[in-house]
């Protein structure tokens, strides 16, 4: 990492430090609200655009050009080291990941082998061709956590319930810690191949967390998230851990071992802060929603997202979850504007 992208706003906001203006960048800015993204990845499927180190310098660097974001994020799935593990899965349009056979009992387990480096060359060769292309710009690299990634494997595709999710949980712990504690091994393994590619961050998305409660998160998933998180903590890189409807869960996230917390928009990041603690930073958290209600309520709605993220010791604006398809990229190029112009400090 040159020492360029080390003292860059987003690196340093992530660490709690002074910047010259909040950093802001959007979970899923690289796809399907970009024209140039859906004229490249007109034909090809989603999987296999992940395994094209060109398309995806590409891919990650549109809304990088487009935006003026403070940090570039690698265009990839969660789903892309389990199926480097031997997962038979698709990445269906309009449907998510959807696992042909999905894992219910111990002996589904050999399916879901150990990877090696060999298995995502192509990420780590797509993150090298990214540093070099980027510059002082930050590049994100990111995983999926043990529990969000079990929810697929278990259901075999995206569930509202995770009723099956949650029986073998509850049901039986011995084949959760198993299958988990595999997941951790594979999440661990892909997040030090792209830091050791170069990444300058890593963010762990356990996107359905917030599915359970304080205490169910605790005892069945945490152990297993903070092996990643604190297994990555002499990597030097600065670690984001987010979670969707997470309220109850803040507090417990960072203490599985992250640098910052990304909270979605239901918690003001005031409040965040009271429930994460003073030693971590803040990630987020505008309602993607506000984005379709016109530039004056955006901007207002921003401003209130700043004012709330003073109170953190550090600040990473973002959405509170994805970009939504539908979205206009130029509210999202005016709204990384208004973020540097009313944050700055100059
Ligand atoms: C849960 C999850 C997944 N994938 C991801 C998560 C965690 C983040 C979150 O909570 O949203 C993470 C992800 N997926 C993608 C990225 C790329 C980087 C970025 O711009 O943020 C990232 C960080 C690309 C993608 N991943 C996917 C697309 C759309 C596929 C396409 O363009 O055909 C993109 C650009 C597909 C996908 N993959 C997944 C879902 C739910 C979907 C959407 C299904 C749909 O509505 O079509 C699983």
């Amino acid at each position: 990492m040159t020492s360029v992208v080390t003292d860059s706003p987003f690196v340093r906001a992530c660490r709690g430090l002074d910047v010259p203006h909040t950093p802001v960048w959007f979970m899923r800015q690289a796809g399907r609200s970009l024209p140039e993204y859906r004229k490249i990845r007109a034909g090809i499927g989603m999987l296999d655009s992940c395994r094209r180190p060109d398309l995806v310098t590409e891919i990650t660097l549109q809304p990088v050009r487009r935006h003026n974001v403070d940090a570039a994020i690698l265009f990839s799935d969660i789903v892309v080291p389990i199926a480097a593990a031997g997962i038979d899965l698709d990445i269906v349009a309009g449907t998510g990941p959807v696992v042909a056979a999905p894992i219910r009992t111990a002996d589904d387990l050999v399916r879901l082998r150990p990877i090696t480096l060999d298995d995502v060359g192509f990420v780590a060769e797509a993150v090298r061709q990214l540093v070099g292309e980027l510059g002082p710009t930050p590049l994100i690299g990111f995983a999926g956590a043990p529990f969000t990634l079990a929810s697929y494997l278990i259901e075999g595709g995206p569930s509202r319930t995770y009723l099956k999710t949650k029986a073998m949980m509850y049901g039986a712990p011995e084949l959760w810690n198993a299958l988990l504690s595999r997941l951790a091994d594979i999440t661990l393994a892909f997040l030090r191949t792209q830091i050791e590619a170069g990444v300058s961050a890593v963010q762990l998305f356990d996107s359905w967390a917030g599915a359970l409660s304080e205490a169910d998160y605790r005892e069945h998933v945490l152990p297993h998230s903070a092996r990643v998180l604190q297994g990555l903590a002499d990597a030097g890189v600065p670690r984001i851990h987010f979670g969707v409807g997470t309220a109850v869960l803040l507090r417990a996230m960072g203490e599985a071992g992250a640098d910052v917390v990304g909270v979605d928009w239901r918690t003001p990041l005031d409040q965040a802060t009271e429930i994460v603690g003073p030693e971590r930073s803040l990630q987020g958290n505008l309602d993607p929603a506000i984005l379709f209600a016109g530039w004056e309520v955006v901007r207002r709605e921003a401003d209130r997202v700043l004012e709330q993220g003073r109170a953190a010791p550090g600040h990473v604006f973002n959405l509170g979850h994805g970009v939504m398809p539908e979205t206009d990229p130029d509210i999202l190029t005016r709204l990384v504007a208004h973020v540097h112009e009313a944050s700055g400090r100059a």
